[in-house]
This record gives C-alpha cells, structure tokens and sequence, in this order.
C-alpha cells in the first residue's frame, strides 16, 4: 500500500483582515523528506506552517496531515507532529532534560519508558553531557538542539521547523543539520523547514518550494530549479528569476534585515 502523503495543502488561503498572508498554495510533502518552504521575511511562511500546525484555523478541506483534514481532527494532528517554532520555545532555568521531560509530559508520552525516551532524544542530539545543567548556560546551538529533542520526544512522523538555525554560527548550523538527518535517516519522519538562508536549502533540502507575496512562484529539487537558469545558477538567481526580487537577508528590505537581529537578539536575552 502506497504510503499517505504527510503534508498537503489545497489552495491554501489565509488572511490577517484585508492582507493576505498565503494565497491559493498548493503543497504536497513525500514520505521521508526534507521540504523547504523559502522565501524572504513577510512570504507567508510562517503563517503556513502555523495552519499545518493547526495554530491558526485552516478551512476544512484544505489542510492535511497524514490523511487527516486538521479542520477536523486537531488533537490527532498534534499527536503527530513535532514543532520548532522560532521563539524561543525552552525555560532557560530548568536543566535540559527537565525541559524535554515537560514536553515529554505534554504530549503524553507514556509514564512507562518516558525517562528512556527523554534520554534517547537528549543523546540523539549531542546533549547527553549537558543534560543536567541548566539551559542558561547553554551556547545558542545547544539551546536549538534542545528544542529538537523537545520535539522528538513524542517520536513525530512529521517535524516542523521554523528557521531552525538563524541566528547561529557556521558550526552550530552544522550541528543542527546533521542531527535533523540522522534522526530522519533512523525514523524516516519527513521534515518541513522554513528558511531564508538558500544555500543551506541547497545543501539539505530534497525539495523546496519558493514563495512570494503568499504566492508559490516554482517548485522542485534545488538542482532542478537551478539547472533550468545553467550551471552556475544558485538558488537566489532562481528567485530573482521568477520574482524580480531577492531571498538573500543582506539585502533584503531594512525590515527584513532589522527582524533578523531582533528574533536572534530576543532569544540570547531570554537565555542568557
Ligand atoms: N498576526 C498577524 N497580524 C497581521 N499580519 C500578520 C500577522 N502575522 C503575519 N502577518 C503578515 O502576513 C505576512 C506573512 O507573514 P509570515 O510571518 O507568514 O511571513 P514569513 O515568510 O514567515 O516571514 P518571516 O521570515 O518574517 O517570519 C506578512 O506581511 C506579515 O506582516
């Protein structure tokens, strides 16, 4: 029996009053992969992935997960899936494994095997060591490796991360990523991730979709979107191409640019 698709959208519409944020989109995830949704600041990614999520109201009929319309079956939605929102989404004075025990708890991980499962997260994501100091002391890599292993604990078919590693060095990224697809690689989960950063999409993302405007302007893997512009095409070039606009955060709009610096300055504070 073929395997039901994990995430789908049908002419997605969503409107915060007169603007609207996702307009008409179309997605449909495979089995097992790694999806990115990119675009620049203000693209409605966010605002997507928060009605997969089923933190804002999706119309029935629009969104699936798993088979199941997340209009009509919320709980059962966010029994499978794992989320990494931007914000911060660990208490800086409990140590890591209180963190992923209250999570554990949460999503009502049973009480039998909940202690091994926290540890077997802890250790999937490097943090075996680090377990039991507090989070405050932790570098910005370790926290967004923490709130992975929050997410994991209740085992996910479907992660979804909300620009995971912004705001982090080259190493830290590094260390991000390569936990994402061992952890994928062993439970064939798939994984939606929301970035700007297009050369990271490139590296890790088996697809991505690009969105402007609330609109998805191309779709495909980033070698096939970038082969059709010639061989030293990046995926910014495919952008600009279909847009006339740019996904790179340097030059991004001031706005753009300024939110970065806040969401990266607003979780060192909250951590530190
Ligand atoms: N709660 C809200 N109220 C009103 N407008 C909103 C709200 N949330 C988002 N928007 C607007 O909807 C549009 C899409 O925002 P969204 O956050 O989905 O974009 P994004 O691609 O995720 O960008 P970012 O990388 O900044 O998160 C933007 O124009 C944004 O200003």
């Amino acid at each position: 029996m073929a395997e039901v698709t994990p995430v789908v959208t049908r002419g997605l519409r969503y409107a915060f009053g007169d603007h609207v944020a996702v307009d008409g989109l179309d997605l449909a995830l495979a089995p097992g992969e790694v999806f990115g949704l990119l675009g620049p600041n203000g693209a409605g990614k966010t605002t997507t992935i928060r009605v997969i999520t089923t933190l804002l109201p999706a119309p029935p009929g629009t969104v699936e997960v798993a088979g199941l319309d997340v209009a009509r079956h919320q709980r059962q939605v966010r029994r499978l899936l794992g989320y990494v929102p931007q914000q911060l989404s660990a208490d800086a004075s409990l140590t890591g494994r209180e963190n992923v025990a209250l999570f554990a708890r949460l999503f009502d991980v049973p009480r039998r095997g909940r202690a091994d499962a926290v540890a077997g997260v802890l250790a999937a994501m490097g943090l075996t060591e680090a377990a039991d100091r507090t989070v405050s002391t932790f570098s910005g890599g370790m926290v967004r490796r923490l709130e992975l292993a929050q997410a994991l604990v209740s085992a996910p078919r479907v992660l979804v991360l909300d620009e995971p590693t912004v705001g982090l060095d080259p190493v830290a990224r590094a260390g991000v990523w390569d936990r994402i697809h061992e952890v994928r690689a062993e439970t064939g989960m798939t994984v939606l991730v929301t970035t700007h950063a297009m050369e990271e999409a490139e590296l890790h993302c088996d697809r991505v979709a690009l969105l402007h405007r609330g609109r998805k302007r191309a779709e495909g893997t980033p070698a096939e979107l970038t082969a059709a512009l010639g061989a030293e095409a990046t995926l910014d070039d495919v952008f600009r191409h279909h847009t006339g606009d740019t996904l790179t955060p340097g030059s991004a709009t001031e706005e753009g640019t300024l939110r970065d610096v806040r969401a990266a300055r607003r979780t060192a504070r909250r951590v530190g």
